[in-house]
């Protein structure tokens, strides 16, 4: 059989990259980066740097495959990045790969960049099914392939994590990129300085830390803060990661993106793996950040699923989603299938036996007064993280936990009674239901509004509302772990924790259109400030992040 032979186009931000690639071999990859004079990445200038190399990136590609035998006619396709990205690099690059793709008679094909950055991980290392940790400049997100799509599970609500740390990098007067210079300097620490740590659900914030640390840097030393940033940063990316390895059931991490690079983040979220017995596996280093020949090879398996464009259909897209693609390359049933626990096993299992490898604790039952199952929910060390970082999250859960749940049974939200606390452990009433992501239909999820809509009138933010936190008993419906739950009425709060119910419905279940339709209705009848709220969360989904 031919080989097939992909030109694909890289450019979406810093760096121009070609490369010609097989469904085997990499044929040749040439690359001409941008460095911005001062500050970061300004988008015409990197056009025009864009715009000024590409003829001789696209010579330099077609004279070194010469050499190894391969000739502009034996190109099958052009592909390129058309989006997310810089608007006007983007527009530069697709014009360069429009012309190549006329006069070699040859299809366009337009690739996502981030799912670029997942399928050359997928092709370089043995992960076959993995959770996807990628963190670049302009993006960072949770992914994992599920029916058809690349799911976001979990994302930064506000600026990816390379750009934060490129920023934080120029206020502390680091050149640009941030991130090495962060890496480095921070190997000469002497101590920790804490620093907010933002998680809501699977979803990260970043500005708050940002913030913190350019503050911080009045009072430490450079190497204190840039490490103190690491720790902090790293861990909340690591515990987004493990909270989607036990919500999908997976057990294989993929790293992707510029951030990637670093060594810190390499060692966490392999100590997270080796804990929970999942394999980590990261592609080689040229191959994290952005490059020709992961927009080639995913071009590659895009042309032979007959995934091309027309010209009329070439037009780039900057907020170009991982999850708007239709992944026609992965066929469903090979697949491996994950595991699904039965929800009997949730009602069988003896006393002592753990229950759930929940991503934050390990949940066994015990035995109570009178002979009654009380459920130990233990908040137990992560290896990964500082210890100050890890004591002071499971302590202050583990506190926020107890007062919040009875705090929302007070406001007619059913949650467990707790009957004991320790400074890492609760003691609690046993529900015996299952977790509605086993069972979820739109009559239960206008009753999960319902709940919501109670939670929300009496100011509690629940702070992780999936539907592996929601139990069905019989007829009643129960909400548990309330580690990330707080006080507050604001609409952007609010907003949030609808939307990262809604992003678990998107990301795990059917027809997720319906389920957020009755949401809504049971929201609305619970909730007089609903419909503002749902406004809300309109736009946190549409929030731009290429601003
Ligand atoms: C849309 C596209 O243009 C964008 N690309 C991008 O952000 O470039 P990428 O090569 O994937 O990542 C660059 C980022 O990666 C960070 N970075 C590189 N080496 C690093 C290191 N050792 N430690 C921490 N961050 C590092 C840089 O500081 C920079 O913010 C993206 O993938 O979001
Ligand atoms: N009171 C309870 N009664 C019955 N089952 C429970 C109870 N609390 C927890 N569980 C079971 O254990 C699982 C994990 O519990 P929980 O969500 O509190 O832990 P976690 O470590 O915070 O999980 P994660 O962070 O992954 O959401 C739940 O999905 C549920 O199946
Ligand atoms: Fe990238």
């Amino acid at each position: 059989m031919k080989n097939t032979f992909i030109l694909g186009i890289e450019g979406t931000a810093w760096n121009l990259s070609a490369a010609i690639v097989t469904e085997t071999e990499i044929i040749a990859e040439v690359t001409e980066t941008y460095k911005p004079e001062v500050g970061g990445i300004h988008p015409r200038e990197a056009a025009q740097h864009h715009a000024k190399y590409a003829a001789s990136v696209i010579k330099r590609l077609l004279a070194e495959a010469k050499e190894k035998g391969v000739e502009p006619s034996d190109l099958d396709g052009i592909a390129f990045s058309q989006g997310p990205g810089l608007g006007p690099c983007l527009r530069t690059i697709a014009t360069a790969a429009r012309m190549l793709s006329l006069s070699l008679d040859i299809p366009l094909i337009g690739v996502n960049h981030c799912i670029a950055h997942i399928e050359i991980g997928i092709w370089r290392t043995p992960a076959r099914d993995p959770v996807v940790l990628y963190v670049s400049g302009a993006n960072s997100q949770v992914i994992s392939f599920m029916e058809g799509r690349y799911r976001v599970f979990g994302e930064t609500l506000d600026i990816g994590l390379g750009n934060a740390l490129d920023k934080f990098a120029r206020r502390a007067g680091l050149p640009h990129p941030g991130g090495p210079k962060i890496e480095a300097c921070a190997k000469d620490a002497k101590r920790y300085i804490p620093l907010p740590y933002v998680i809501k659900g699977m979803d990260l914030s970043f500005s708050g830390l940002s913030t913190a640390s350019s503050e911080a840097l009045k009072k430490a030393s450079l190497e204190d803060v840039c490490y103190s940033y690491q720790e902090t940063a790293f861990a909340m990316v690591v515990e987004v990661a493990e909270r989607a390895l036990a919500h999908t059931g997976k057990n294989e991490v993929l790293l992707a993106g510029g951030v990637g690079a670093n060594t810190r983040l390499r060692e966490m979220l392999n100590e997270m793996c080796e804990a929970r017995g999942a394999k980590f596996y990261v592609p080689e280093k040229r191959f994290m950040g952005d490059n020709g020949t992961m927009i080639a090879y995913t071009g590659l398996l895009m042309y032979k699923s007959g995934n091309t464009l027309t010209l009329e259909d070439s037009r780039v897209n900057p907020n170009f989603r991982t999850d708007d693609v239709n992944v026609t390359w992965i066929k469903e049933e090979e697949m491996k299938k994950v595991p699904e626990i039965s929800p009997e096993a949730f009602l069988r299992a003896p006393p002592g036996e753990r229950l759930d490898n929940g991503a934050e604790a390990v949940i066994y039952l015990d035995e109570g007064p009178e002979g009654k199952k009380v459920l130990v929910k233990e908040r137990v060390p992560k290896l990964y993280r500082h210890k100050e970082i890890d004591e002071r999250i499971r302590r202050e859960r583990n506190r926020t936990e107890a007062r919040l749940i009875s705090e929302a049974r007070r406001a007619g939200v059913p949650t467990p009674i707790i009957y004991d606390i320790e400074e890492f452990k609760l003691k609690m009433q046993f529900i015996e239901g299952v977790p509605i992501k086993y069972l979820i239909t739109p009559e239960l999820s206008e009753k999960v509004g319902e709940l919501v809509g109670r939670l929300h009138s009496s100011g509690i933010v629940h702070g992780d509302l999936t539907t592996s936190n929601l139990l069905l008993a019989g007829e009643r419906l129960y909400l548990i772990d309330f580690g990330l739950a707080y006080f507050d009425k604001s609409l952007e709060a609010r907003g949030v924790d609808v939307h990262v119910l809604f992003q678990t419905f998107e990301s795990t279940h059917r027809g997720h259109e319906t389920l957020v339709k009755a949401f809504e209705k049971g929201y609305g009848s619970t909730f007089i400030d609903s419909k503002d709220v749902l406004k809300r969360v309109e736009e946190i989904k549409k929030r731009a992040r290429y601003a």
